[in-house]
């Protein structure tokens, strides 16, 4: 759904406007070609609908496996844009939204937040930004999350990364993260690995039997794992 259907129909006359939300409702918005050139022009401020899908990259693996770190590494060489599932989810709580008391209950006890919350997260930092190609870290991390993106959004990833870390070094990199959050103590972080185990896992296992999935030896310097990452968007790059 890059359809930005809401920003669309706030820029057209309104009859137009309500023969959207009809083709919406009756075609499972998937419409955006239709009304495409009626928008070239944007509002000033406002920014331009794609003409195609973005790149989506899901980057997977257990709780410090290192995905940030990776990610912060692919962005500088490869000019990705970042959304921590996570750090949204933070976000919300610091922005004292409503459902702020909730999300910070769920992330101190290691579990996962109701899915259409992360996803419409997820969706409106996609869709204000102008980057066609995002990395979206901690997502899915349960099959339920996985289905309620493909609903919502209605598009796959185009890869999926799996950090593949030890879980006595998972423990290790998050005891001593030392970054001050609520969920980074021995106690969180059992229960974080277990979530990790019964509901992130068979994520992993529905990409690597869809052709998708990256599996990358998560030990050793930061370095010596970006080596491995490098690669394949490296290869995506010349495809483009
Ligand atoms: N290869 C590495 N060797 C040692 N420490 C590392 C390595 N990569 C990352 N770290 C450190 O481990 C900690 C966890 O890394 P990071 O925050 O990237 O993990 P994460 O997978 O995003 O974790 P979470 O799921 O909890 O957000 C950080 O303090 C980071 O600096
Ligand atoms: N898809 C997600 C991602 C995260 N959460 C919650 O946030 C916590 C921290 O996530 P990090 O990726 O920053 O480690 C995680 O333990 C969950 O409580 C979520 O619910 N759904
Ligand atoms: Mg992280």
């Amino acid at each position: 759904m890059w359809r930005r259907t809401t920003l669309l129909s706030s820029l057209m006359p309104s009859s137009k406007a309500s023969l959207l939300h009809q083709m919406q409702a009756a075609y499972g918005l998937k419409i955006w070609g239709a009304f495409s050139t009626e928008v070239l022009k944007p509002a000033k401020g406002r920014i331009p609908p794609r003409e195609k899908p973005p790149f989506i990259t899901f980057v997977l693996g257990g709780p410090g496996s290192g995905k940030g770190t990776q990610c912060a590494k692919i962005v500088e060489t490869f000019g990705f844009t970042h959304l921590s599932a996570g750090d949204l989810l933070r976000k919300e709580i610091s922005s004292n939204s409503e459902n702020g008391a909730m999300i910070l209950n769920m992330i101190k006890e290691g579990k996962i937040v109701p899915s259409d919350m992360t996803v419409k997260l997820i969706q409106r930092a996609i869709e204000s930004s102008e980057n066609d190609k995002f990395l979206i870290d901690g997502f899915p991390r349960s099959e339920e999350n996985r289905q309620t993106y493909e609903r919502i959004v209605g598009e796959e990833p185009n890869v999926v990364l799996f950090f593949d870390c030890p879980e006595e070094e998972m423990v290790k990199r998050v005891l001593s993260r030392n970054q001050g959050r609520v969920d980074d103590n021995i106690d969180t972080m059992r229960k974080r690995l277990e979530v990790f185990t019964s509901l992130n896992l068979p994520v992993i296992n529905y990409y690597s039997e869809k052709g998708k999935l990256y599996k990358i030896r998560a030990v050793g310097t930061e370095d010596e794992i970006f080596e491995q990452v490098h690669p394949i968007f490296a290869a995506f790059e010349v495809l483009k």
